[in-house]
């Protein structure tokens, strides 16, 4: 595998958004040197004046190493480690790293650099956007999930009383680098969960990228390599035309209004499942509902419902009663007017957003799922 290093930077080209102008900012995305001279240029150009690197266990020990070296930093740096685990996206977390920052003296001209996951990219990025009100950070994601979608478009956020990033801001990051080696170290079902967002990519926005992603030999960095670019152009285009969630950003959401809610259960009891796999059961679950909808035909039901059952394992909600899910689902941001609103792909590459939908076909849905597991 090539050891290619992407940026986009989000802080330059956000602004010719504003005038929806989003092309340009696609135009953004190059391929930089494997010996990270682009974020050290970065870097000197942001001028900070003291730099702080939130790892985890994982990036500190897999990633760390690769970049440290590699980094010239001529002003004085912290390296802080959190433990790993979605369990640690948390109030509790985020006012240690907050005291951390009051310790340290942390400034406005200060830079954190966020070098893990999609946890690491979304406390960081909270973390940093609202001590002080706010001093800038750069996002390097280790994982395929944070590369592909959490590093991208600005959400970041912690879990409060087990709800899904209930807590947080919309702030974009200076810059993100990507940089495909350090998938090399990541277990296959993070790899897995990663692929799950890049599914939905497809499924919403590009029938040819879910075509390309569903006919790859298995599910390795090798493989996946190749299409890394355009799903984060289909993250970066999408976040380009509706930063604030207001329309069409929801449609990121496709699977989500399901899955957080399954996730958010499983968080409590304490049996944690990757956030790409809670995806991937809510985009089953959401295929269907589409169906019961009237939105897509059988076929392609069918069809997107048995490749994502291949590729993930089957997740038991049997000890949830329907009504605890659909409790979850009232918490969901994308809510209006006490009403739960889905996004539903109405074919492969498309999807609509703020569908409502009625309760019994909900309930429908969750059994359909529900079922599966017995079969
Ligand atoms: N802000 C957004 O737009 C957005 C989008 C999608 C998901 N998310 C959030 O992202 C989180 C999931 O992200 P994730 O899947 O990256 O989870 P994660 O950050 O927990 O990382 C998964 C695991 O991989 C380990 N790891 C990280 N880099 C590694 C490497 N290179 N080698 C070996 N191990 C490594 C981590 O320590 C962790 O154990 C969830 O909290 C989800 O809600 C946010
Ligand atoms: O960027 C977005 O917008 C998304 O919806 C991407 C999702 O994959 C991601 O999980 C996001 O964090 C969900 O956002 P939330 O607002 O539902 O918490
Ligand atoms: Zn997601």
């Amino acid at each position: 595998m090539g050891a290619f290093l992407y940026t986009i930077d989000t802080n330059k080209s956000f602004i010719p958004f504003l005038f929806l102008n989003f092309v340009k900012m696609l135009a953004m995305i190059k391929e930089l040197d494997k010996d990270f001279s682009s974020l050290n240029e970065y870097i000197r150009q942001l001028d900070p004046s003291k730099i702080f690197i939130l790892v985890d266990e994982n990036s500190h020990n897999y990633c760390l190493p690769i970049m440290l070296p590699n980094l010239e930093i001529e002003v004085p740096f912290e390296v802080i480690e959190i433990e790993a685990g979605e369990e640690n996206k948390t109030i509790e977390t985020a006012t240690q790293l907050w005291e951390i920052f009051s310790e340290m003296e942390a400034d406005r001209k200060s830079l954190l650099i966020n070098l893990g996951g999609g946890v690491i990219t979304d406390l960081g990025g909270f973390v940093a956007s609202t001590y002080k009100r706010g001093f800038r950070f750069v996002n390097v994601p280790t994982t395929l999930l944070s590369m592909c979608d959490a590093s991208i478009g600005g959400k970041t956020g912690i879990d409060h009383q087990y709800l899904k990033n209930i807590i947080g801001t919309f702030a974009l990051p200076e810059a993100i680098f990507f940089y495909p080696k350090f998938l090399e170290t990541l277990k296959f079902e993070e790899l897995r969960s990663g692929f799950a967002e890049m599914l939905k990519h497809g499924l919403i926005a590009d029938e040819k990228h879910w075509n390309d992603l569903i006919s790859i030999e298995k599910i390795t960095p090798e493989f996946i390599e190749p299409y890394i670019q355009r799903s984060m152009e289909i993250k970066n285009e999408v976040v380009s035309k509706d930063f604030k969630e207001q329309n069409v950003r929801k449609t990121l959401n496709f699977g989500h209004t399901i899955g957080h809610a399954v996730e958010s259960l499983f968080l409590k009891n304490g049996n944690l499942i990757p956030h790409g796999e809670a995806v991937a059961m809510g985009m089953i679950c959401e295929t269907h509902l589409a169906l019961l909808c009237g939105l897509i035909e059988v076929d392609v039901s069918s069809v997107i419902i048995s490749k994502i059952k291949r590729l993930f394992p089957y997740i038991d909600i049997s000890e949830f009663k329907n009504a605890a899910i659909m409790d979850l689902m009232f918490n969901d941001k994308k809510n209006e007017d006490g009403n739960i609103n889905f996004s539903l792909i109405n074919s492969i590459g498309s999807c609509l957003f703020d569908q409502k939908v009625n309760a019994e076909h909900i309930i429908l849905t969750l059994d359909f799922y529900k079922n599966m597991g017995k079969i």
